[in-house]
């Protein structure tokens, strides 16, 4: 899917952040190294004992000359083998390490992103950034990358080696460089459509396989198993051919890699025959250049035939460092949109795109005011909260924060508390820390107690340990509001949307709840849906919304005295207030 708002991140932006991931992690990094060069150095170790062996049979020497060579070939195999299988486990942890991490930073700045970046990027190519490109790159860390790393790491030591016997043996053996890269240049852009198609052709024989078995009382029916034998036979021979010419093709090209050998050790074996005419170099000494060489085929191939798998890892890689471009996107904007009016202006609305929701709401909410909306059910309240919020887009007009549309500000800039509030699973800390991911314990009680809900979280079974949502320690309606208030205090953000169910906690406990809010809202603009006209009383100014629109607005005492909706709805409140009934005043 192309897509030209996520960003991909370039090789070069990609290689930086790679060794910036490494030089993060010197230690581990350092000793995967040093194990690494330790498995190759070892596997050279061979190749160097038989050439001395060859120098020392060469000079007559007896059994007891040739005893330390044949001791150093097996201690070079065992150290050998025990270093590869640790360089690959450490490798792949390494990997895994890094990847881990990569991932939780890209999920984490896809989090933060405004909601209108996210729109407009797709929450698809996101959700396959995150999942199928970590999985790529997940199998190639743990499947290609230790072959390919000690590869290239053997590559490296046995070349400087054959360079170390004599640099014109190490020129002579560079003669198949060339041939090598003609092979995998021919190979690899015909490999992966090949191999495709068989993978397509494979599946629509078993497709047409399944299909007459499942149909078979029909097929029997109706006569039809010719038509369907000829079918699956047909599928079959295409299978057959695909597979055939798949296999054709990696003939031919291990028949251009062998050909590149045989160039290098044809090179190494001439140069060096010359040279030990000459008495540069033993015979010994061309004999080990020419087994290092040998020893590095069987790696090269490999590194051939994975090095697709390397490229689609390193695509994967590059998408998801792009995702992490974003990352200043994600937190610009959080201090600089303090201390800025949020502002609807001619905001008009409509959920099926025929009923109109909302018609023309203008409202300002000033730096550290608190707006309270009440009218009758369905009047438009949630609606209104939402679009502020950002949750919701206006069909006309604008939802601003400081002249900023709120959908593009990073997510936490604006923090709302809905009337659906999810308790997630696991324990309560770590619900705790969604909103704030490093907060210390201290910052964790006090933030419980500063909405009320430090008593009960620590009666809980386990403290703060308990674990709540789904499957776990059940939490009543009001608690689980006093946790989404509680998270709002750890993300401290600078304006905040609230609009809780206060009145279906009971009377005692929406006091509870509306104390709770108050001092979570404490210092910070704020825009409540006043469930209970007592939450209306202390805002700063009150909208008061009918049938999608404004009615009236102002501070609670000029509203009384105005003697119009709120007033009325303000009466009634304190008449049923005063029967003990203490309904929620706006739900007639
Ligand atoms: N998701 C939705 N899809 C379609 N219509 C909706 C949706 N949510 C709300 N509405 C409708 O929009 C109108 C305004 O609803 P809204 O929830 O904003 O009112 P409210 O004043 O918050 O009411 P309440 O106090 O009951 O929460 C209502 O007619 C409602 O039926």
């Amino acid at each position: 899917m192309t897509n030209p708002i996520l960003p991909v991140a370039s090789p070069r932006e990609s290689r930086a952040w790679l060794g910036a991931e490494l030089r993060a992690r010197k230690g581990a990094t350092g000793i995967t190294l040093v194990v690494g060069l330790l498995a190759a150095g070892t596997s050279i170790v061979p190749a160097y004992a038989l050439g001395l062996l060859v120098d020392r049979v060469r000079a007559g020497g007896g059994t007891t000359a040739l005893v330390p060579v044949a001791v150093t070939i097996v201690i070079a195999a065992v150290v050998g083998g025990l270093a590869t299988g640790a360089g690959a486990h450490l490798i792949r942890r390494l990997g895994a390490r890094i990847l881990a991490d990569l991932r939780e930073r890209a999920v984490d700045t896809a989090l933060r992103l405004p909601v209108a970046v996210l729109d407009r990027a797709g929450r698809g190519d996101l959700i396959s950034r995150v999942g199928a490109d970590i999985s790529a790159i997940d199998r190639a860390v743990s499947d290609v990358l230790p072959t390919m790393i000690s590869a290239l790491l053997l590559a490296a030591i046995s070349l400087a080696a054959i360079i170390g016997i004599d640099w014109r043996l190490g020129l002579a053996g560079a003669v198949a460089v060339p041939l090598y890269v003609l092979g995998a240049r021919w190979y690899l852009p015909r490999a992966a459509p090949a191999y495709a198609a068989e993978r397509v052709a494979i599946a629509h024989r078993s497709q047409q396989f399944v299909e007459s078995v499942q149909g078979i009382r029909t097929v029997h029916a109706y006569r039809l198993e010719d038509r369907h034998l000829a079918g699956i036979a047909g599928a079959s021979r295409r299978a057959r051919d695909i597979s055939m010419s798949v296999f054709a093709l990696y003939t031919r090209f291990v028949g251009r890699i062998n050909g590149a050998e045989l160039a290098g050790l044809g090179s190494v074996l001439v140069v060096g025959f010359l040279l030990v005419r000459q008495g540069a170099v033993t015979l010994g000494e061309v004999s080990a250049a020419a087994l290092l060489l040998h020893r590095l085929f069987g790696p090269i191939l490999l590194l051939m035939v994975t090095f697709d798998k390397a490229q689609d890892a390193g695509a994967s890689l590059a998408r998801l460092v792009g995702v992490l471009r974003m990352e200043a996107e994600s937190r610009a904007g959080v201090t600089t949109a303090s201390a800025r009016d949020l502002v609807l202006a001619g905001v008009s609305f409509s959920y099926d795109g025929v009923t109109p929701v909302l018609r023309d709401v203008s409202l300002r909410v000033e730096p550290g005011h608190h707006v309270a909306l009440v009218g009758s059910t369905g009047a438009g309240k949630t609606t209104v909260a939402s679009l502020a919020a950002g949750v919701l887009r206006p069909g006309q007009g604008n939802a601003t924060l400081g002249g900023v549309p709120v959908t593009e500000l990073p997510a936490r800039t604006i923090a709302m508390v809905s009337q659906e509030t999810h308790v997630f699973a696991g324990p309560l800390r770590e619900d705790l820390r969604m909103a704030r991911p490093q907060a210390s314990p201290d910052e964790l009680t006090a933030a419980l107690a500063r909405v009320g809900a430090l008593a009960w979280a620590l009666n809980l079974p386990d403290g703060l340990d308990t674990v709540v949502g789904d499957g776990g320690h059940p939490l009543t309606p009001a608690q689980a509001q006093q946790l989404a208030l509680a998270r709002v205090v750890l993300l401290d953000p600078a304006v905040v949307v609230l609009d809780e169910a206060t009145a279906e906690a009971g009377s005692a406990g929406a006091r509870d709840l509306e104390q709770a809010a108050a001092s979570a809202l404490e210092g910070r603009t704020a825009l409540v849906v006043a469930h209970r006209l007592t939450q209306a009383v202390s805002a700063d100014h009150i909208i008061v919304m009918e049938h999608g629109e404004i009615v009236e607005s102002g501070p609670h005492a000029e509203l009384i005295e105005a003697g119009g909706s709120y007033a009325r709805l303000w009466t009634a409140w304190a008449a049923r207030a005063t029967d003990g009934k203490e309904p929620a005043a706006q739900r007639r």
